[in-house]
């Protein structure tokens, strides 16, 4: 896997690139999979790590697993499901954040489950409170230990539950619905997240067998049945790998045709991006984005749950929001901690300013805490190239970005994180003409 880039910047990224199944919903689906008496079929799977994660994950427990990386599809035998060593399951800690959500799924096959310490972009604090008082009002006794979370069911199983969430958490709603669809009874949860990938998995479930209502307000029903089976699946595309690479067309000044990208769940990113002056060309198998050759707008910006400003488009687009003439404001309001990435692109001459107070109309979760999660990108601001060790995920992709937009080499570090969600990227990126040597 690349681990290191040395990227000669300055030239336009052109030319197409294939995006396939969601990073947000095909690990979980997989995790679905495991509540079905028969084997299961994903198609548009990725190449990327977290399913290798959630592959090895489900492997260990007794989930026989056929991925073929060129068609994208996986099929998934959950019939021989069965305990895992502790210790083999240990040797994934701080891998993804997926474990979590094989509680439910196991707790109802096995009586039992134990997963390790959780990994994901270190974006925040990112605690699982919220998941663990779900699993209790299911019925379950957990257990924190030196080295991951342990669990029981109840002996006559996991029962129905009220649920309200105080903040839309997508993972949170995902462990209602994996937990609630074989329980006994009725669970009704308020509070959702409705994220696309979320209804994604209900429309897998409900492949499944279970009975899942998506009520107004963030409520959905869900009405316990005994017996799922296997599905037959297309992941829906990545949005946000697809927005990732609209960004990177507008920050570098060039032409990218996404295939894949769906406009559907893109809509609130592609309003952005036009207001802007970013160029689209929304075709019924992907969008085009390209720089118009004139002057980019700055913009004003919050990110928010579903269907806001999704917060994993902030950071690839704050690279071009360096490259628009005067004041753009972003205002994160999911994540208490998104915006170190910006000091890299400050070092490469970007002009940023992060603020501790809430930069918009929304007084969020953060303001009275003393988060830096408010930035001020002041352009148009060339920028030069930079060593740089990326911090994660998203802010890896941006400083790629960075450094294809800036004059002069970059030597990037740490690039292997952008695999955890990009697929093939080091080679999407040769496609598009990127100049760069791998390293190690
Ligand atoms: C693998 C995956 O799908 N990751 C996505 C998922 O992450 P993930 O599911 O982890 O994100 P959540 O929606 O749960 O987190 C949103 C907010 O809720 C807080 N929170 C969450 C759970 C909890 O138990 N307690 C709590 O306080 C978090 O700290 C955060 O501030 O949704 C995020 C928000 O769209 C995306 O950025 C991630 O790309
Ligand atoms: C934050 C992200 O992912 P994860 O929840 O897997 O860390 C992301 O995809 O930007």
């Amino acid at each position: 896997m690349t681990s290191a880039l040395r990227i000669e910047g300055g030239n336009p990224l052109t030319g197409e690139v294939k995006v396939r199944g969601a990073k947000n919903l095909v690990p979980k689906a997989m995790v679905a999979a495991l509540l079905g008496s028969t084997p299961s079929t994903l198609r548009n799977v990725p190449e990327i790590k977290d399913v290798q994660v959630v592959t090895s994950l489900v492997e260990l427990h007794g989930v026989a697993v056929h991925n073929d990386p060129k068609t994208g599809e996986l099929t998934m035998d959950p019939t021989n499901v069965s305990l895992a060593n502790h210790a083999d399951i240990d040797a994934h800690a701080g891998d993804s954040r997926i474990p979590i959500l094989l509680c439910g799924p196991l707790l109802h096959t096995l009586g039992e489950a134990f997963i390790p310490d959780l990994g994901g972009c270190r974006i925040g604090d990112r605690p699982i409170n919220y998941h663990l008082r779900v699993l209790e009002e299911f019925g379950a006794k957990v257990e924190k230990l030196p080295t991951g979370i342990s669990m029981r069911a109840p002996s006559d199983g996991l029962k129905g539950a009220k649920i309200h969430l105080e903040y839309p958490s997508v993972g949170a709603t995902e462990q209602v619905l994996l937990a609630a669809t074989r329980a006994e009874g009725k669970t009704e949860l308020t509070g959702a997240a409705i994220e696309p990938e979320i209804m994604d998995l209900i429309a897998i479930l409900q492949k499944m067998g279970a009975i899942i209502t998506v009520e107004t307000d963030r409520q959905i029903i869900i009405e316990g049945v005994d017996e799922l089976k296997g599905y037959t699946h297309t992941a829906l595309p990545d949005r946000n790998e697809s927005a990732s690479w609209g960004s990177a067309a507008l920050a570098t000044g060039g032409d990218i045709f996404v295939r894949g990208a769906d406009q559907k769940d893109m809509s609130t990113f592609l309003n952005v991006f036009r207001k802007m002056g970013g160029g689209l060309d929304i075709q019924d198998d992907g969008i085009r984005f390209y720089h118009p050759g004139t002057d980019l707008n700055p913009l004003f910006v919050e990110t928010n749950v579903h269907p806001g400003f999704m917060t994993d488009w902030q950071q690839p687009l704050v690279v071009a929001m360096t490259q628009a003439q005067g004041v753009s404001v972003v205002h994160e309001t999911v994540y208490e901690n998104r915006f170190g990435f910006t000091d890299a692109l400050v070092r490469m001459g970007a002009t940023v300013q992060i603020h501790k107070d809430c930069l918009g109309p929304t007084v969020c979760r953060f303001g009275h805490q003393n988060f830096k999660h408010s930035a001020i990108i002041t352009g148009k601001t060339p920028l030069h190239g930079a060593d740089i060790n990326v911090p994660d995920l998203r802010g890896g992709f941006s400083h790629i970005i960075a450094a294809l937009t800036a004059e002069g080499t970059s030597n990037v570090t740490g690039v292997s994180v952008i695999s955890r969600g990009y697929e093939h990227f080091v080679d999407k990126l040769q496609g598009l003409g990127a100049q760069f040597e791998v390293l190690s």
